[in-house]
């Protein structure tokens, strides 16, 4: 059961120097209470995909084609991109909210950080008796790991990781459906990376929203997600399941990632990376994107564009999946 469906999506960002083509026909789906991984190098359109769903973007970013639509419990279907007014107020936080990797920047720095989940609540939940809005409020820092008495702390008094919970207990306030985490952790030392990824994975089980859950680091969207989709020059390349993309990627470029990341878990590996750089997104090479870097990649990789076909448990967009995987 989908909470989320994005069709062909495609968004582009107008300069004086060319048109940025930062995401290109996307679909995704996003099932009820699941954690979504999306992994890509810098640039590859990640955030611009988020901030398209979230209705974050702003000019000179425009979205060219596509439909994103969220599915509510009772079955109403909501057209994410028509949304206005009060019905995108309401549809933030209540439905959707969003965690951003600098909580520093997201959190209101001259505001305590219960007094912040209070706003919200505040502004989104009318009903809500003063008492009840306290309560709620420390019950939530408490479930992200910050005991009462900081609630009167403001972001600066907090260590990097108690901001990022702290931002997490305020996306949690009005128990959205999604939550999307962008580079949610990326600030952060890997134990308290490790501590925070359990703690998210914990809060799921009990509230069971559905994460879509942003990252450069593949290994770390390893640990973390159900499944997993792999962006490159705006394009899904692959999606499969953690485990699937684990054990067996199809992708060329997936392979690469996987070798560009120290495992959190197992025995050391050399890290080899991806020779070159990621294409200008003004003007992608023709074919499939990732041909000039692909040590795989055979004449036609360069003229014809590959799309998205069923390969492991997922799907793949190489001219080389025949069903059978790269190898
Ligand atoms: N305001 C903007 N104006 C022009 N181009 C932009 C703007 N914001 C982003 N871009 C371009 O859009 C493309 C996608 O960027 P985006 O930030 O979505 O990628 P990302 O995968 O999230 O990268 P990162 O991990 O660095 O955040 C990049 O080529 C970027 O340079």
């Amino acid at each position: 059961m989908n909470v989320l469906e994005i069709r062909d999506l495609s968004v582009d960002y107008l300069s004086g120097s060319g048109t940025v083509h930062a995401v290109s026909g996307v679909s995704l789906d996003l099932r009820r209470g699941e954690i979504l991984g999306l992994a890509g190098e810098s640039g590859s359109g990640k955030s611009t995909l988020a901030n398209a769903v979230s209705r974050l973007l702003r000019p000179p970013a425009a979205i060219t084609s596509g439909s994103v639509v969220y599915h509510r419990q009772d079955g109403t279907a909501v057209d994410v991109l028509a949304l206005g007014g009060n019905e995108l107020r309401a549809f933030r936080w209540k439905e959707l909210a969003v965690v951003f990797q600098s909580a520093m920047n997201a959190l209101n720095p001259v505001s305590a950080v219960g007094a912040q989940i209070d706003d919200v609540l505040r502004a989104h939940a009318p009903r809500m008796s003063r008492a009840e809005r306290a309560e709620r409020s420390v019950e939530l820092l408490q479930r992200v790991g910050i005991s009462a008495d900081r609630r009167r702390s403001y972001p600066h008094e907090l260590s990097g990781g108690m901001r990022q919970r702290a931002a997490i207990a305020i996306a949690l306030a009005l128990n959205p459906e999604i939550i999307i985490m962008d580079e949610p952790t990326t600030a952060l030392d890997v134990v308290v990376q490790r501590d925070i990824l359990g703690e998210i994975r914990a809060l799921r089980e009990e509230y069971g929203f559905a994460v879509v859950f942003i990252t450069h680091d593949l290994s770390l969207l390893m640990e973390i997600s159900d499944r997993i989709a792999i962006m490159y020059a705006g394009r899904v390349v692959e999606s499969g399941t953690a485990k699937g993309l684990h054990r067996a990627p199809r992708h060329p470029y997936t392979m690469g990632l996987l070798r560009s990341f120290p495992r959190l878990r197992g025995p050391r590996e050399e890290l080899l990376g991806i020779p070159g750089t990621p294409p200008d997104l003004r003007s992608p090479p023709p074919g499939c994107a990732f041909h000039p870097r692909c040590g795989l990649a055979v004449d036609e990789c360069a003229v014809s564009l590959p799309v998205l076909t069923p390969g492991g448990d997922g799907e793949v967009a190489c001219l080389l999946n025949d069903g059978t995987g790269v190898s």
